[in-house]
């Protein structure tokens, strides 16, 4: 169908994948950590409105080497005056750590490199990375030159980085070359062009070298991306002195997709940015695929347990705000509001912690967002949507207060009445008033003033003052004398239908709680109370529920009267 105006698809074209009948990846799954490169400092940091200044880079540069990145690309330095100055700064205050590998990115251009060696003076170790498009799109209309010509490039790029290194034999050098855009190249003229470059190197007599392969622009499904990734593996020459490295963008939105399926094919490493940051829809998020690989039971060589202050500092530094719904890490993710989701991972939680299994199994939760510095009180939040067994979870989560199923249906009830009036959120500070002022609050005509109890031949007999009223009364224990009490003495036919009495489970001082639900001629009333005496505990919540059932002491003394 043509849409109305410009919204008409019938101007792009189908991607062209290509065909790899003995592809090996599909059976393949990861089952450990990449190398991983961070590009935050430069990738990251070429897409931002404002460009961090050397300060911010310091502040990401240090937070980067705390999360556990070995390699770390800080920039473009011959692009302007702060990536340089960035570069010195590491290099002459010492901030690079024994154990870290600063990267830089150039241009196959002379006087860039030239002056990309200079921002690296005094470096022990250092990867530069030298790129130049292939595409047939950039051959075609940025550079209007052949593929001979642009292969040039690229060897010409790889002869003066290798040049420029000699010149400085102190320092330990690493060569990476990328064909940039590379998704868009004839996939044999990229093998062509990076093979080229890998002769130019001659890795098999210095050590390694890496070949980046970028999705620049994500132009296919991930699949298609794996394919091209296995079949540049198979054809790139020297292959055990080649690091292949994965630079996926997000522009399908399949950016980390891509990248594990690109791993399954074979690559070694991976470059991406913290939280997705990067040109366009940003650069594969580096936080998701190594979350990814955690919930796996694969350690991700990276530290996340912190994650509160990581996006703290990516936010002051780049001036992005990070979604509610990140994946990992948004303040939304561990957050159920739905009644049944809150139901299940309460329920979950329980027998995980009752059956001590030993791997995390909860439902909607895969992972412990306590292993990300997260608290459980983000995991259940009330609103309308929510049932009874959230508003029980909250209680019992916040104030200790387990409450016995059958009460459960009451609380939320009113719970939700309040969700639906405010029509928004109700704290958990909201929901224990809510609870207080509807099951434990006592009307003062019910207030139990005191009691005794005397066992005789398995009976208890019991004398009870309720507000300034004398009630006697019988039966199997306190609560029966009490219902038997206040029957015989108001006429009605009082019944208690259930009971329950907990420990309060936390914040205590040795409190226990009380539940009771009566039936009072035919009406059912449910109320609680929390006292240090079990007893009284019991006596006054089930006076309470039948306060609430509306039976009035004062009108009944003024019959009486
Ligand atoms: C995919 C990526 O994101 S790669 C990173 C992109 N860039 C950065 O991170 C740093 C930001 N700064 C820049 O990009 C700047 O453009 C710079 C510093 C690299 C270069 O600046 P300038 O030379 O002033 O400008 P500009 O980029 O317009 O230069 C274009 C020229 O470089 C050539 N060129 C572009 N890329 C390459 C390359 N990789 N290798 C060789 N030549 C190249 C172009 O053909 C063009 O040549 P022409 O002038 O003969 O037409
Ligand atoms: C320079 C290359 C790796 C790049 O950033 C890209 O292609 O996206």
């Amino acid at each position: 169908m043509a849409a109305a105006g410009s919204f008409d698809h019938r101007k792009y074209k189908q991607y062209q994948p290509m065909s790899l009948k003995d592809r090996t990846w599909p059976d393949k799954t990861l089952n450990k950590a990449p190398i991983w490169c961070s590009v935050d400092l430069r990738d990251g940091n070429q897409a931002l409105i404002q460009p961090m200044s050397v300060e911010q880079k310091v502040t990401m540069f240090n937070m980067l080497v705390k999360l556990g990145f070995k390699q770390i690309e800080i920039g473009f330095p011959s692009a302007a005056q702060p990536e340089f100055d960035f570069a010195r700064r590491l290099i002459e205050e010492n901030l690079i750590p024994d154990d870290v590998t600063i990267q830089v990115l150039v241009q196959a251009r002379e006087h860039l490199i030239e002056r990309t060696f200079e921002s690296l003076r005094g470096v022990k170790r250092a990867i530069v990375h030298v790129y130049n498009s292939t595409s047939t799109v950039q051959r075609q209309q940025t550079f209007a030159m052949s593929k001979e010509q642009i292969a040039a490039i690229a060897v010409q790029g790889a002869t003066w980085v290798q040049e420029y290194a000699a010149k400085h034999p102190e320092t330990e050098w690493t060569f990476q070359y990328s064909p940039e855009s590379f998704t868009g190249t004839e996939i044999d003229y990229a093998i062509d062009v990076c093979n080229q470059v890998i002769e130019t190197w001659n890795p098999k007599d210095t050590g390694k070298v890496i070949i980046n392969l970028p999705a620049t622009v994500e132009m296919s499904t991930p699949n298609v991306f794996a394919d091209q990734i296995e079949y540049m593996c198979r054809g790139l020459s020297q292959r055990d002195h080649v690091i292949v490295s994965l630079h996926t963008h997000n522009d399908r939105g399949c950016g980390v997709a891509a990248t594990e399926l690109g791993l399954m094919a074979g690559a070694d490493r991976v470059e991406g940015a913290l939280l997705g940051n990067g040109e366009r829809t940003g650069n594969m998020d580096i936080v998701t695929l190594a979350m990814n690989l955690y919930s796996q039971g694969i350690d991700p060589e990276l530290d996340f347990s912190n994650v509160q202050e990581m996006i703290d500092i990516c936010t002051a530094c780049t001036n992005l705000p990070v979604h509610p719904r990140h994946p990992w890490v948004g303040e939304l993710v561990y957050t159920a509001f739905s009644g049944s989701h809150q139901d299940a991972i309460r329920k979950s939680l329980q027998y995980h912690s009752d059956e001590n299994l030993p791997h995390w199994q909860v439902a909607y939760l895969p992972i412990n967002p306590a292993d990300l510095g997260r608290d459980y009180e983000a995991v259940v939040r009330i609103n309308s949507q929510s049932g009874k067994g959230g508003v029980a979870h909250v209680l019992e989560r916040d104030y200790g207060i387990e409450l016995p199923k059958w009460m459960h249906g009451h609380v939320s009830q009113v719970v939700q009445k309040a969700a639906e009036v405010s029509g928004d959120e109700i704290s958990s500070k909201a929901i224990h008033q809510l609870f207080v002022d509807n099951f434990i609050e006592t009307p003062t005509q019910w207030a139990l003033n005191g009691y005794s109890l005397n066992s005789q031949d398995n009976l208890t007999i019991a004398n009870f003052k309720i507000g300034d009223r004398k009630f006697e009364g019988k039966g199997q224990g306190a609560l029966e004398a009490l219902a038997q009490a206040i029957s015989s003495e108001l006429g009605v036919e009082l019944k208690v239908t259930q009971f329950d009495e907990h420990a309060l489970t936390q914040g205590t001082d040795s409190k226990a709680i009380s539940s009771v639900c009566i039936d009072v001629d035919g009406k059912q009333s449910v109320a609680c109370f929390i006292h240090e005496d079990t007893t009284t505990a019991n006596l006054q919540a089930l006076l309470s529920a039948v306060g609430r059932s509306g039976l009035n002491l004062l009108s009944q003394q003024a019959e009486s009267a």
